[in-house]
């Protein structure tokens, strides 16, 4: 609840590429407190101050293996770890049933199942891009495939990323390829092509392609191609700086504090839900 006082959050996976932007960012923005942070047991960064580890000098938080005594000091939760540990930190933030925002891509299906479970509990406020271009872009693409009938324009969405991301296609594309299906009015499941190696045979109208590269130190670009016979439309968005997921993720968090426990999205943090 909003008491007038500051936000108190967790960040799980603090020693991580946004673990520490997150630190950053949390320092840096008015109406936020960092109260703990959270790594796994074995990992490196145990027992080392978080402010360190993020270039910020000591801040007297060290980093602990124990989220559950964390969370029930906390209001909130911020999340950009692995599948695995965010279904599990789920179940906690359901218990402390307090804020959770979930920047983890890679999710599978019984984790989305098991993250909507603790979202009878907990506030949570999940996506697969934090920033508010990609959320403006999925409107835009939705509003475009709505637009241009399937059979005449293909629907193809590229991302690039740094060379140490684990997962494929990125959350972001997944959701691009929802808001793609959306406009359309199908359910991408059903439509999504992933993989294209050897003689595929041509393209089957009304399918939503997914190409994927990885390389360098790429922040997260993503196109999506509208192809017809004789013209293209591209719709990119290019990310230059982390900060820009972090600075979504705790606008999500202070958003969240006052609602209902439930799944929510950044597109209802941005007032751009699907009409
Ligand atoms: N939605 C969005 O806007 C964005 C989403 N992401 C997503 O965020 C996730 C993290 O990305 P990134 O920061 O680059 O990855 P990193 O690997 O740099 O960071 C993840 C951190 O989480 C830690 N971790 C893993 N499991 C646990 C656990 N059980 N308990 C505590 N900590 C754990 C890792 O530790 P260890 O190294 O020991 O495994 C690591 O420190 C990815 O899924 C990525 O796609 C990234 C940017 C934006
Ligand atoms: O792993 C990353 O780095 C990113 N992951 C997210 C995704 O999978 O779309 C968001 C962003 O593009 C960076």
């Amino acid at each position: 609840m909003d008491d007038g006082m500051d936000m108190r959050l967790v960040v799980v996976g603090a020693a991580g590429r946004m673990g520490q932007t997150l630190v950053k960012a949390i320092h840096a923005m008015p109406g936020v407190t960092l109260s703990g942070a959270i790594e796994r047991p074995g990992s490196f960064a145990l027992g080392k101050d978080i402010g360190e580890i993020a270039g910020l000098g000591t801040l007297g938080i060290p980093v602990t293996d124990d989220p559950l005594m964390a969370f029930v000091a906390a209001d909130g939760v911020i999340d950009f770890t692995s599948p695995a540990a965010t279904v599990d930190f789920a179940e906690l933030t359901a218990q402390a049933r307090i804020v959770h925002v979930i920047g983890t891509t890679g999710l599978s299906e019984e984790d989305e199942k098991k993250i909507a479970a603790a979202a009878r509990h907990a506030r949570i406020v999940k996506s697969g891009n934090m920033s508010l271009g990609v959320n403006l872009l999925g409107v835009l693409v939705r509003q475009a495939a709505k637009a241009l009938d399937a059979a005449g324009w293909d629907i193809e969405v590229l991302e690039m990323h740094h060379k140490h991301k684990v997962d494929a296609p990125s959350g972001t594309a997944y959701l691009l390829g929802r808001e793609a299906a959306k406009g359309r009015g199908v359910d991408l499941k059903d439509k999504a092509v992933k993989v294209r190696d050897g003689v595929t045979g041509p393209r089957e109208e009304g399918t939503i392609g997914f190409a994927t590269l990885r390389g360098g130190g790429v922040i997260g670009d993503h196109s999506v191609m509208f192809a017809s016979e004789s013209e293209m439309i591209t719709l990119s968005h290019r990310a230059t700086d982390r900060s820009l997921f972090a600075s979504g993720a705790l606008k999500s968090a202070l958003w969240a504090r006052d609602k209902k426990p439930g799944l929510y999205s950044t597109l209802d943090v941005l007032g751009l839900s699907a009409d």
